[in-house]
């Protein structure tokens, strides 16, 4: 299953137009893929507003038609301004079948002679509220009409990346929703507007990672990808983690990360981290082995790592600084980099550049803003595309339904929810992605089952909880993937 937004959707399309389809054949091809969800209705009144969407609703009219229903289209706004597949479909209509709605004739209507409302107003293409007639006709029926109806796509007046309805908006029953979801229904509060959310792709060359839209993961990518332990195995094959973190002033972060590590299945995790926190950490996980961090890191400080994490508690201080340039310029194995590293690593971005190897960045929002030295997007998905394009990085975008994308191939995870938005969150995902990577996962694959494991077990947790702490997600994560890889059931 797949996820996009308007300008992915638009992208989307784009894309199968220049490789041969034509924007009619698209909109034939959507019809069919609605048509089935239709057919238990009798008597119809389609809306129609002036683009693609409203070709849909064209199209699938001309379907029910010829299966004897009957059919009502509505229309509104300039007819000499509509998108060329609706004027080709709107032309295949009877001229008696057509009514235009206007302020002098909407109260004539009686929405009630139809047992379905087929919403084609506006789809992935709606920029604002809905204005003027389409408005008023939205109002007509939100205050008359007791039938069904059936949105095409998207229920007009929903926002599609957002999910928020503008001021006017028709509440449907049912969406047929084509090609992917839209990233807006992820809010559960879109669900007022939507209705059920059914989801159809069209009978086209595969082509979604192509055009760039997002793989949905859930339960069956974790069911497929995470490893079972094998029968003679020992420490040393899951993995040495280097995690340079912490500091004196932040002491909670580095324990997190650590335990989480230990607890995702890493072999033998060395936390090389300041002072105070190398006395602490065998109080709080004896497994853990301590390093004091040297002033000044040599090459030799990182031989016999399979992982490494910097940020968690690091810290901004001008020795903070220095251990994240020694990480990037002196070591070579897989890299994690989170929080203050993050931040630091905003001021050096050309130390970026250089990277031989491979370099998960795990931030959120803020952090991902100051990365791109930028305020605000048009569109998270596609700006954390050409970030991870441009950087040749993995980008780990943390919110909800966290984005992970190499640029190439991109995804949006299913599990988590909002009982995690807790300090502490954050250093428990770079330690369980970075005991995955040490474990020899794909890091791209290390990546997105870190995500999920992590958002799973937090769902475990808020089952019973109205909070999730870090410390009771940690101790869920070794029993989720039991679950996950099939050794005990529910
Ligand atoms: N691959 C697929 O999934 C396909 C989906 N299809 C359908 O096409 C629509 C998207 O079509 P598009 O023409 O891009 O957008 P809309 O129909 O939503 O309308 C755009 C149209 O509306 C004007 N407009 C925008 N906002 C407003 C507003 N607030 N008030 C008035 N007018 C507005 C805008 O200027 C344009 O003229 C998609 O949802 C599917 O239903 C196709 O079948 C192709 C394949």
């Amino acid at each position: 299953m797949y996820i996009g937004t308007q300008d992915l959707l638009k992208q989307y399309d784009a894309y199968l137009l220049e490789h041969g389809y034509q924007i009619e054949e698209l909109v034939n091809l959507a019809s069919d893929a609605l048509l089935n969800h239709f057919t238990k209705y009798n008597r119809f009144a389609i809306l129609i507003g002036p683009g693609n969407n409203g070709a849909d609703g064209y199209s699938l009219g001309l379907k029910l038609e010829k299966l004897g229903k009957h059919v009502i289209y509505y229309y509104s706004g300039d007819i000499g301004k509509v998108s060329q597949a609706n004027r080709y479909y709107r032309d295949q209509c009877k001229e008696n079948h057509l009514i235009y709605v206007d302020e002098d004739n909407i109260n004539t209507i009686n929405w009630n002679d139809y047992d379905c409302i087929v919403d084609g107003l506006f789809g992935f293409g709606l920029n604002s509220a809905p204005r003027g007639m389409y408005k008023i006709i939205i109002e007509s029926i939100m205050n008359n009409y007791n039938g069904t109806i059936g949105a095409i796509d998207i229920p007009t007046g929903l926002d599609c990346n957002t999910g928020k309805a503008y001021d006017g908006a028709l509440k449907a029953d049912f969406t047929v929703t084509l090609t992917a979801l839209k990233q807006g229904f992820l809010d559960p509060r879109s669900l007022e507007y939507t209705g059920k959310v059914i989801l159809e792709t069209l009978a086209v060359k595969d082509c979604f990672k192509e055009a760039g839209l997002f793989e949905y993961v859930g339960e069956d990518y974790a069911k497929e990808h995470l490893r079972k332990r094998v029968y003679n195995g020992y420490k040393n094959i899951y993995g040495v983690d280097g995690l340079i973190v912490g500091s004196d002033q932040y002491t909670g972060a580095p324990l997190l990360a650590t335990k989480a590590a230990y607890y995702t299945g890493a072999g033998i995790v060395k936390t090389i981290t300041s002072e105070k926190v190398t006395s602490l950490l065998p109080l709080y996980i004896p497994e853990a082995i301590p390093v004091l961090r040297p002033q000044i890191f040599r090459y030799d400080d990182f031989d016999g790592y399979d992982a490494l994490l910097v940020g968690c508690g690091l810290g901004l201080e001008e020795r903070a600084f220095r251990a994240v340039i020694d990480i990037m310029t002196a070591s070579i194995c897989p890299l994690v980099i989170d929080a203050d590293a993050l931040t630091i690593l905003s001021r050096n971005m050309h130390l970026l550049e250089k990277q031989d190897r491979s370099v998960i960045l795990t931030p959120h929002i803020g952090e991902f803003k100051r990365l791109c030295h930028v305020e605000d997007y048009p569109d998270l998905m596609i700006a954390a595309q050409s970030f991870a394009s441009q950087y040749h990085c993995i980008l780990v975008l943390k919110g909800p339904h966290t984005i992970v994308t190499d640029g190439k191939s991109s995804y949006r995870i299913a599990s988590g929810n909002k009982a995690m938005a807790v300090g502490g969150m954050g250093d428990t995902l770079a330690g369980i992605i970075t005991s995955l990577l040490g474990q020899g996962y794909e890091p791209l694959e290390a990546a997105i089952l870190g995500v999920y494991i992590h958002g799973r077990a937090g769902d475990e947790v808020a089952k019973h909880a109205y909070t999730v702490i870090p410390e009771k997600l940690i101790e869920e994560i070794p029993h989720t993937m039991a679950l996950l890889i099939g050794e005990i059931e529910k």
